[in-house]
């Protein structure tokens, strides 16, 4: 896969680190995405994952770092310096978080077609017709029927759940997703229709998405590059195929075996 070009990132992550207490979760960890990118998290549990994204997402202040996004005019943003009402926009327009347990990006007992629109309506849209029209065309690319518009997804699958989740979050376009083990708990085949259809997504409308995962191979089929985590530092980053094939630092070494091994 290739990187799409770009002249400047539209993410610059510098510095990040964050304690529990005596624990440190994040040492110094750093990294650029380019707009349209997609960049594989990887590390084994407890690695600090999910607090890097978090941290970066503006779900939970770091200790220390910065995190710049370039916005839609090409100002870069402190997203640390916002304050909340604009990381709150931000959160739903230009960017997206889909979580691994679908119940937590969800409203449960509300319908799916007002789970995809709630964003739009967030941004302004009131015309009933154009709210359900737009929720429609995206249980259709969700591959959700579109005759489930007016159930709540407390009556989907796990598998629907999560389609359902990717649609509210990208109906507003955003350029940016964060993905926390978006496929992880779902069935083997369910998994492989949801990275399939996140690859086409993330392809069709030049996402950009930062990934958590502890499967190399959501790595290997989606991302362009990966950085690879232990014990809360950046051990190794680069492109996908180079460090899965050509890992360099030995805990990436150790990861990419352990998965090769019968
Ligand atoms: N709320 C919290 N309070 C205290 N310690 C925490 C908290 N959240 C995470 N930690 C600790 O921070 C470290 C990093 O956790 P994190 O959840 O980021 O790892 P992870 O790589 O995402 O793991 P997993 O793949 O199991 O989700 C771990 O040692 C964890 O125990």
């Amino acid at each position: 896969m290739e990187t799409p070009d770009s002249q400047s990132p539209l993410l610059s992550v510098r510095g990040i680190c964050k304690r529990y207490g005596e624990r440190v979760a994040l040492q110094d960890a750093s990294f650029d995405l380019w707009p349209g990118e997609v960049l594989a998290v990887v590390g084994e549990s407890g690695s600090g994952k999910s607090t890097l994204l978090n941290a970066i997402a503006a779900r939970s202040a770091p200790d220390a770092g910065s995190v710049q996004f370039c916005g839609r005019d090409g100002a870069l943003q402190d997203v640390f310096g916002m304050t909340e009402a604009q990381q709150r926009l931000l959160a739903r327009t230009d960017w997206g978080f889909v979580h691994q347990n679908a119940a937590d990006g969800l409203r449960m007992e509300v319908s799916a077609g007002a789970n995809v629109g709630e964003r739009l309506m967030g941004l302004g849209e009131r015309h009933y017709g154009r709210l359900r029209a737009t929720a429609m065309e995206w249980l259709q690319r969700v591959e959700i029927d579109p005759a489930r518009i007016d159930d709540a997804p407390r009556t989907f699958s796990g598998g629907m759940r999560q389609r359902l989740q990717i649609a509210r979050n990208l109906v507003t376009q955003p350029r940016l997703v964060f993905m926390d083990e978006p496929t992880s708990g779902l069935d083997v085949s369910v998994q492989a229709r949801l990275l399939d259809m996140l690859r086409q997504l993330t392809r069709q409308m030049q996402l950009a998405a930062i990934i958590v995962t502890h499967d190399l191979a959501v790595a290997r089929l989606l991302a362009h590059r990966m950085v690879v985590m232990q014990r809360g530092r950046v051990v190794e980053s680069g492109l996908t195929d180079q460090v899965l094939d050509d890992p360099q630092h030995p805990y990436t070494q150790l990861l990419v075996s352990s998965v090769l091994q019968p």
